[in-house]
């Protein structure tokens, strides 16, 4: 297969483990007759540097006519620290993802055998979990009209949702759980807000197409509780923007590390891969970034090319890693930790 990529970088840790996700997808490619070319774009903080704005017309081209796009990590503390600040990195990635109609985010969490006891929650809670966060991506909180009044002392963010958009993420969580345990839970805050009402009155309208599937619905606040208290208790969680945003983020805690937490931005188009983490700015240009999380998105990208024997080949590579203790510092627990080109280079040599 011919595979054109958009391949944002980004910031912070960005450039970096995007590397290493190349490096690795370009070893799958070799394995398995592929050929795919990247085709680097502009975004966030470089992309204002550069061009005075996050999601240049440019870089939009590129990932619109391009197969899938790779994406490390958006954010820079200059950005961060200034609250007045009008353009900002994060708008690039809200932007990309509503230019290119990318509604749902699939955010899977799962154990890997030789992290159970790292984790700071008990062996016999996390072991075997395996559920995926389906987060709506293009609406509610993050995309509401926002501003100020009264001089800038009050402030505000709308939170609006449509039943359209409801419906077209909640259909996309039945079809994934009919593929799995035909579970699926409704995670909102119905008893105060309105647009949660909006989401549980759609979701139980279209249980009557899915008899087979089981549907609970939970509120956020107890969802956050139970996630790290029973993760088995779960399979298909379908959300709104923000709250899929923070449970997502602690999840990753199940699993042990942001760095391992691989997503897929889909919508009618073309698909985007990213970690769930941001540019950890901290750690840029350490070269100790955990490259797992974007090694793992690449997977989720053959396979959603239907190319499932080379996201297996990414997965063995990374379990095998894990095994074997390649690992930064994030999963060395004080312990031999290797550099984030390092695993890398581990990742592609044994694919
Ligand atoms: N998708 C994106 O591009 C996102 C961008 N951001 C932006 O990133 C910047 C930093 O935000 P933070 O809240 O600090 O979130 P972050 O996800 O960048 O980092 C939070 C913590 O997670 C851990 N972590 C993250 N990535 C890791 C990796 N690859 N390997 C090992 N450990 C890792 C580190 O302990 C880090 O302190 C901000 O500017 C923020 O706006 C935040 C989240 C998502
Ligand atoms: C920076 C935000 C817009 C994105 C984020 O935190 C995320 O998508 O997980
Ligand atoms: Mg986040």
């Amino acid at each position: 297969m011919k595979l054109n990529i958009a391949l944002l970088a980004g910031d912070g840790i960005g450039p970096e483990v995007i590397e290493q996700a190349v490096k690795v997808s370009d070893a799958v490619a070799k394995k398995f007759n592929h050929e795919i070319n990247w085709r680097p774009a502009l975004t966030g903080a470089a992309a204002i540097d550069a061009v005075g704005e996050p999601y240049p017309d440019e870089t939009h081209e590129i990932c619109a006519s391009s197969d899938a796009v790779l994406f490390g990590a958006i954010g820079h503390p200059r950005f961060d620290n200034d609250p007045s600040a009008k353009v900002r990195p994060e708008q690039g990635l809200l932007k990309m993802r509503k230019k290119l109609g990318l509604f749902a985010n699939v955010r899977p969490t799962f154990t890997f055998p030789s992290l159970l006891d790292k984790s700071p929650l008990k062996r016999e809670r996390i072991e075997g979990t395996d559920l995926v966060f389906l987060r709506e991506l293009t609406g509610g909180i993050y995309f509401g009209e926002k501003g100020r009044r009264e001089e800038g002392e009050i402030a505000y963010d709308n939170c609006v949702y449509t039943r359209a958009e409801v419906q077209r993420l909640a259909k996309k969580g039945f079809e994934l759980a009919m593929t799995r345990s035909k579970k699926l839970c409704c995670v909102d805050k119905a008893n105060v807000l309105e647009t949660s009402r909006l989401w549980r009155e759609t979701v139980q309208a279209m249980e009557k197409d899915y008899p087979e599937v089981e549907v609970s619905y939970e509120f956020v606040d107890a969802v956050a509780m139970r996630l790290v208290q029973w993760p088995n208790s779960y399979d298909v969680l379908i959300t709104e923007n923000l709250f899929g945003d923070i449970l997502t983020d602690e999840a990753s805690v199940i699993s042990g590390s942001m760095g391992l937490m691989p997503s897929a931005s889909l919508g009618s188009k073309i698909g985007l891969f990213e970690p769930i983490h941001g540019s950890y700015p901290q750690a840029t240009g350490l070269n100790i970034a955990n490259p797992m999380a974007t090694v793992l998105s690449a997977a989720m990208m053959f396979e959603n090319f239907g190319l499932h024997t080379e996201g297996k080949a990414i997965r063995e590579a990374v379990n095998k890693a894990l095994n074997e203790g390649i690992v930064t510092e994030d999963l060395a627990d004080g312990g031999k930790s290797y550099g984030t080109s390092e695993v890398g280079d581990w990742l592609a040599n044994n694919i």
